[in-house]
């Protein structure tokens, strides 16, 4: 059922729909009609136009949004580098070695911190490619609890997939505002500039940078025309602007370094805008579950909410799927995952509850796990033993559980904090899952040893 059963305040309003071309006004009025550029546009703002995808690119993948604002984006002073002493920094850098290693990895639940805001809150746990080069992704580890002050941030490199674990993130974008929640998503398009404060006290989540493409949905193929993450429960903000002129700072991420600018006036000072380049949220709990009503466990992608595909057909660079509550009626079926060993990279995250692969206290919500290209993993010894015995009645699944996957065709590395800084991997992680596993093997002809009577 929807994580969001009460409405919030006025603050927040939305438009629905995913890849929709909207538009919105703050100030009835406010968008030219007719035309994008006009040489007085409404009540002297100024035009500004932000691409997100090349001006050439085909029709069914461009997007863009035309911002009416008080003064443009470009106001505002050099950017330098911005100083994090204060903070240990675990943002890649371009000598950053990650570790690429096939062990199966699993980290227990990373913590809080309290102390620091928005922009020191992301530590990078691994990830693939190179935002100069426009590939690949990075996966962060969010922890944070001081609210930002009078700043706005934006990425150049990546898209942000926000998956909040813990706690309610404010999100001010130069488009509007929205409220997510865990059990809620959102994606920040690159470029797209945002203050983000914690309303409920500090969060903690996880998040996936896209360098490569944007986020869509998958495609439906005979499921037909409804069904995963509907079009319509996507949502979108608002236009609402600020004036304001005290001194601001804009923190730009660029090449995996971080910049900072000030101008003096609100960076959120778009009063109207229109176009298909924006800001959404997702609530989770709205996801229409397809499963197996017959026999077998079918493969992940029926639980894929969002994919940003590689330019190769059916291969994602990143898929982002879930492992939402639903019901389980398999008949004469190992109804967890299979044993196998994938083409892919799997990235596993728990937002609640726990996920049915997994028994005990190895795999909890605000950990992870990473089952990298080939490395062999499925259900732990306790899981299969119960599976295997277990009544074939119709069950449910995990009635308060949310897992996900981030699942890329790339290759991860892991950062030296996900691997060692953080202290969280699992030394134990082969043995206390499948290192236990006895062979139930008995050969048909009684007594066989080595394949010889
Ligand atoms: O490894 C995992 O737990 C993720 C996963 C779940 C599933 O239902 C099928 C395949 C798969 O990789
Ligand atoms: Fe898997």
């Amino acid at each position: 059922m929807p994580t969001s059963k009460f409405s919030v305040s006025e603050k927040y309003s939305y438009l629905n729909g995913f890849g929709t071309y909207n538009e919105s006004e703050a100030v009835h009025g406010a968008l030219p009609i007719g035309m994008n550029s006009p040489q007085k546009p409404p009540y002297g703002l100024y035009t500004e136009k932000l691409s997100g995808t090349a001006f050439t690119a085909p029709r069914h993948e461009n997007q863009q949004s035309w911002l009416y604002r008080i003064l443009p984006a470009a106001m505002h002073e050099a950017f330098e580098t911005l100083d994090l002493s204060d903070h240990q920094s675990t943002l890649p850098t371009g000598a950053m070695k990650m570790h690429q290693i096939p062990n199966q990895i699993r980290w227990n639940p990373f913590d809080f911190n309290h102390d620091v805001d928005w922009v020191r809150g992301f530590n990078l746990v691994g990830g693939a490619g190179d935002p100069a080069m426009k590939s690949g992704f990075a996966i962060y580890v969010l922890a944070a609890g001081r609210d930002m002050g009078r700043e706005a941030f934006y990425s150049a490199d990546g898209d942000f997939l926000i998956v909040p674990q813990h706690g309610v993130l404010d999100i001010q974008t130069e488009l509007g505002r929205l409220l997510v929640r865990a059990n809620e998503i959102c994606v920040i398009p690159r470029g797209i500039r945002y203050r983000v404060t914690f309303p409920d006290g500090p969060v903690r989540g996880y998040i996936c940078e896209l360098y490569q493409g944007h986020f869509q949905l998958p495609e439906l193929g005979p499921i037909g025309s409804n069904g995963l993450a509907n079009t319509r429960d996507f949502q979108v903000p608002t236009a609402f602007f600020e004036e304001d002129e005290s001194s601001w700072n804009v923190i730009c991420k660029f090449n995996n370094t971080l910049f900072s600018a000030s101008q003096d006036h609100s960076p959120f000072d778009v009063v109207a805008w229109h176009g298909n380049y924006y800001p959404y949220k997702y609530d989770l709990g709205r996801f229409c579950t397809i499963g197996s009503v017959s026999y077998d466990h079918p493969d992940p992608s029926i639980f894929t909410v969002l994919t940003a595909p590689s330019e190769h057909l059916g291969t994602a660079i990143m898929d982002f799927v879930i492992f939402p509550p639903r019901w389980l009626v398999q008949e004469d079926t190992f109804r967890p995952p299979w044993y196998h060993r994938n083409v892919m990279s799997e990235f596993m995250g728990l937002i609640s509850g726990d996920y049915d692969a997994k028994t005990g206290d190895g795999f909890r919500p605000a950990g992870a796990s990473l089952h990298n290209i080939m490395s062999a993993h499925g259900p732990d010894a306790g899981t299969h033993q119960a599976a295997s015995q277990a009544k074939l009645e119709p069950q449910k699944v995990g009635s308060q559980s949310m897992a996900f996957m981030f699942e890329s065709c790339l290759m991860m590395g892991v950062s030296e904090w996900g691997l060692k800084t953080c202290q969280k991997a699992q030394r134990d992680y082969q043995k206390a899952s499948w290192v236990p596993l006895k062979s139930h093997f008995k050969h048909p002809d009684g007594g066989a040893v080595n394949g010889k009577q």
